[in-house]
């Protein structure tokens, strides 16, 4: 039997797929999970793509089944797991062989494992992997970190495997080192914020207009023939559509309304707060989960307060759903501006040179953020630098037509008492961003008050005091 071209340990919801994506792309692959019943269960439903497929029942064998120099992809769960197996292929490749974790690794972690694995002879990249189950199957989107040399060494698999856009393939270098999971996991970071600010707006048509799960997913699906057109918007109509076989309810009816996360998005805050750049649609987001894994004390509360306001809604239909659209729209745009600030911040801190238009035009299909939106901004990073999405001379013109409803959504929401947290961030950093005399003369004065720290003048450069106290207060 011929030796494999690549090798893959995990073979989960992710590495399972895209195992036989490799292996359908024509790429023989071999394959070892730490349960090897998985292993055995991988190989039984491989159906037609069986003989791509070598499963292997020990790490040693996984090396042995490889054609040096072996390329071994880790998709595992991410952290310690990450660690072990590379603790394991340390024993078994040798110089030449490439490691490649494609987990949802946090890009410090990718950067540790780079420095340790310096001088080992062995070549490590740290690649994001976005599409989930579906995505791994057919065509993901995927953001390598590395050097230009590895990446080349295993680009023909990737772009065989990615996903394409209008025939481009969705894969590229981001940068050296922990570039590309820091590229993924900002991925995620706007995947919360689209996912948050889509579940605001179903709360206001379910809370705030009394509409039934189904209509809202026939609104969504229509916003998905428009500017709003996106995978996230068109799995949203289908979710809402659909029907708990056990009860006949509306499916969502019957779901918990606690949210997980597994990390990303709570790193893409912190690397933005380390960078010093405003993320707070992204912030809102990721405090939206964590309070809604409050339950308990969300129950007690509401008690306490009593409930907000349901179904009072008298007004324009036809005209709310416009703002609604708009409003979306809006707060699309406000975060991804943060997300791609974070990552320009990135790139310049730590010297990876992040192509962005790059990175847009990757996101364009195959990830979970996929839309008809990315084109656009891809086609605004392609021309001169802007300081900001928000600058972008296309996206000047979108958000002066889309912020009046952003507006009007929040206002009605606040009346209301139905909360919209991303929402109202997004349009703050808007308002922030666009005003040109800010009111943080006075945060400085009031520091220069307490802690002598100094103020600058509007009309003579320097630093200077305040003559605290001189007034009649
Ligand atoms: N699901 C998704 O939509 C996406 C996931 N990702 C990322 O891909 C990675 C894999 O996710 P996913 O496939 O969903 O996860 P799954 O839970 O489906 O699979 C986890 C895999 O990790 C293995 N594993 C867990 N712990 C260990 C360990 N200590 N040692 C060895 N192997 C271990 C499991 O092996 P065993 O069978 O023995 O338990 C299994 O193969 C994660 O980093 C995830 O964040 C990225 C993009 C999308
Ligand atoms: O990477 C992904 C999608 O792009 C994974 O589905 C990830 O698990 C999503 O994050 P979380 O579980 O925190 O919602």
């Amino acid at each position: 039997m011929s030796k494999a071209e690549i090798g893959l340990i995990g073979l989960g919801t992710m590495g399972s797929n895209l195992a036989l994506n490799i292996a359908e792309k024509g790429h023989r692959i071999a394959v070892y999970n730490r349960t090897m019943a998985r292993t055995e269960e991988f190989a039984a439903n491989a159906g037609p793509l069986r003989d791509m497929v070598v499963p292997c029942e020990t790490i040693e064998a996984l090396a042995e089944a490889i054609e040096p120099p072996r390329p071994v992809i880790i998709m595992t769960v991410a952290g310690t797991p990450v660690d072990e197996q590379i603790a394991l292929l340390r024993r078994v490749l040798s110089a030449g062989d490439i490691i490649i974790d494609a987990g949802n690794a946090n890009f410090r972690d990718t950067m540790r494992r780079f420095a340790e694995l310096e001088g080992s002879g062995l070549t490590f990249i740290g690649m994001g992997v976005s599409g989930g189950e579906e995505g791994a199957r057919h065509g993901p989107s995927i953001m390598v970190g590395g050097t230009e040399q590895s990446y080349r060494r295993i680009e023909k698999v990737l772009l065989d495997i990615s996903a394409k856009y209008h025939g481009e393939p969705c894969a590229a270098l981001m940068g050296p080192n922990g570039a590309g999971h820091f590229v993924k996991t900002i991925h995620n970071g706007i995947e919360y914020a689209d996912m948050q600010m889509i579940a605001e707006i179903y709360g206001i048509l379910r809370d705030g207009v009394g509409m039934a799960p189904k209509e809202i997913g026939e609104i969504f699906a229509r916003w998905n023939e428009g500017r709003l057109n996106s995978y996230l918007i068109e799995i949203t109509a289908k979710v809402l559509a659909a029907d708990d076989p056990k009860t006949g309810r509306p499916m969502v009816d019957m779901i918990l309304d606690r949210a997980g996360q597994k990390g990303t998005g709570k790193w893409s805050v912190i690397e933005a707060q380390m960078l010093g750049v405003p993320a707070t649609a992204i912030e809102a987001a990721v405090a939206a989960r964590v309070l809604s894994s409050m339950r308990d004390e969300r129950l007690a509360a509401e008690k306490a307060y009593g409930t907000q306001t349901t179904n009072q809604f008298t007004g324009d239909r036809q005209a709310l759903l416009a703002d609604l659209e708009l409003a979306l729209f809006a707060g699309k745009i406000a975060a991804y501006a943060q997300g791609f600030a974070v990552m320009d911040a990135a790139s310049r801190e730590f010297s990876w040179d992040i192509p962005l238009p790059t990175v847009a035009k990757i996101w364009r299909a195959g990830c979970i953020i996929r839309s008809q939106f990315l084109g656009t901004l891809a086609e605004a990073f392609t021309g001169e630098k802007v300081a900001n999405l928000l600058m972008a001379p296309a996206f000047v013109e979108m958000m002066k037509g889309a912020h009046p409803s952003l507006r009007r959504v929040i206002a009605g929401a606040s009346e209301a008492g139905l909360p919209v947290p991303a929402l109202s961030s997004a349009l703050g950093y808007f308002d922030l961003y666009r005003q040109g005399r800010g009111t943080s003369n006075l945060l400085q004065a009031q520091r220069d008050f307490f802690g002598a720290h100094g103020f600058e003048r509007v009309d003579e450069p320097g630093a200077f005091h305040g003559p605290w106290g001189s007034g009649s207060l």
